[in-house]
């Protein structure tokens, strides 16, 4: 499926890695900076993103889109219509999927993660996206989407709001709309963000609201220090079920 071509392994240093008890970064200065990033997190319930956003602590960006979405979008592989980013960040996703036959929208909770999106986009056709401040676990828009991209939200949240992951994911989703989860850091490390996900993690609070996985399959073109903790899993819902 995957083109093994593409160049997967241009992700800087600051990316998040792990070990089976902590998280540790491939150099000394990025651990530090995702010891940081979780102290700050755990500071405060209420604005703890956007501090970390404030003080640059953003270990988990790619600085680039995500290369297995573009590979998607790039092969014609994503539903058309109406996408939705949620915990846009930095917005490389959004900008990149994209396009005349699809309006993404990048929401975010942090006023500076959006001020960054928008600038970081601002040489790009601005038809075609937008980024919105919201919290996605309140945030009910009257137009539903045809498809939702989750990379590195499900794992930032607490475990604890998992089941209201699902439920937001339901509620924004059309019914016969189709949920994207690039599932990570899929480990045996303790704390976070990121926090340890499986593909059970997700059938467990996703099967209950109908969604059934279409296909699961390792994440060929995951940058390098992510290579081997990544699956990409395609989950839409059963019609009998979409009541739900
Ligand atoms: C780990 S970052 C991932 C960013 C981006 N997906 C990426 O891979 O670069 C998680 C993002 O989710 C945002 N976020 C956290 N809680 C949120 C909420 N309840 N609603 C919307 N965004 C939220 C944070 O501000 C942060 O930008």
């Amino acid at each position: 499926m995957m083109n093994p071509k593409i160049d997967a392994t241009k992700s800087h240093n600051r990316s998040i890695t792990s070990t089976s008890s902590t998280l540790l970064s491939s150099s000394s200065s990025s651990s530090t900076t995702v010891d940081k990033f979780q102290q700050v997190i755990h500071s405060s319930s209420t604005d703890g993103w956007q501090k970390c956003w404030e003080q640059g602590l953003t270990p988990w960006d790619l600085g680039q889109p995500t290369p297995i979405l573009v590979h998607l979008h790039k092969t014609g592989a994503l539903p058309k219509g109406r996408a939705l980013v949620p915990g846009c960040g930095s917005g490389y996703d959004v900008v990149a999927i994209a396009c005349p036959d699809r309006y993404v929208v990048g929401l975010d909770i942090s006023e500076v993660a959006l001020e960054r999106a928008k600038e970081l986009s601002s040489l790009s056709s601005q038809e075609h996206f937008e980024f919105l401040k919201a919290d996605f676990f309140t945030w009910r828009p009257t137009q539903l989407f045809d498809l939702i991209f989750d990379y590195t939200f499900f794992c930032a949240i607490d475990p604890d709001m998992r089941p209201s992951w699902a439920v937001g994911i339901r509620d924004l989703l059309k019914p016969d709309g189709e949920l994207i989860t690039l599932m990570f850091p899929i480990s045996d490390h303790e704390g976070g963000p990121p926090y340890k996900v499986s593909t059970t993690d997700y059938e467990e609070v996703l099967h209950p609201l109908g969604f059934e996985a279409t296909s699961i399959v390792e994440n060929e073109l995951a940058v390098s220090p992510r290579m081997g903790r990544e699956k990409l899993a395609r989950w839409k819902r059963s019609i009998c079920l979409s009541t739900l």
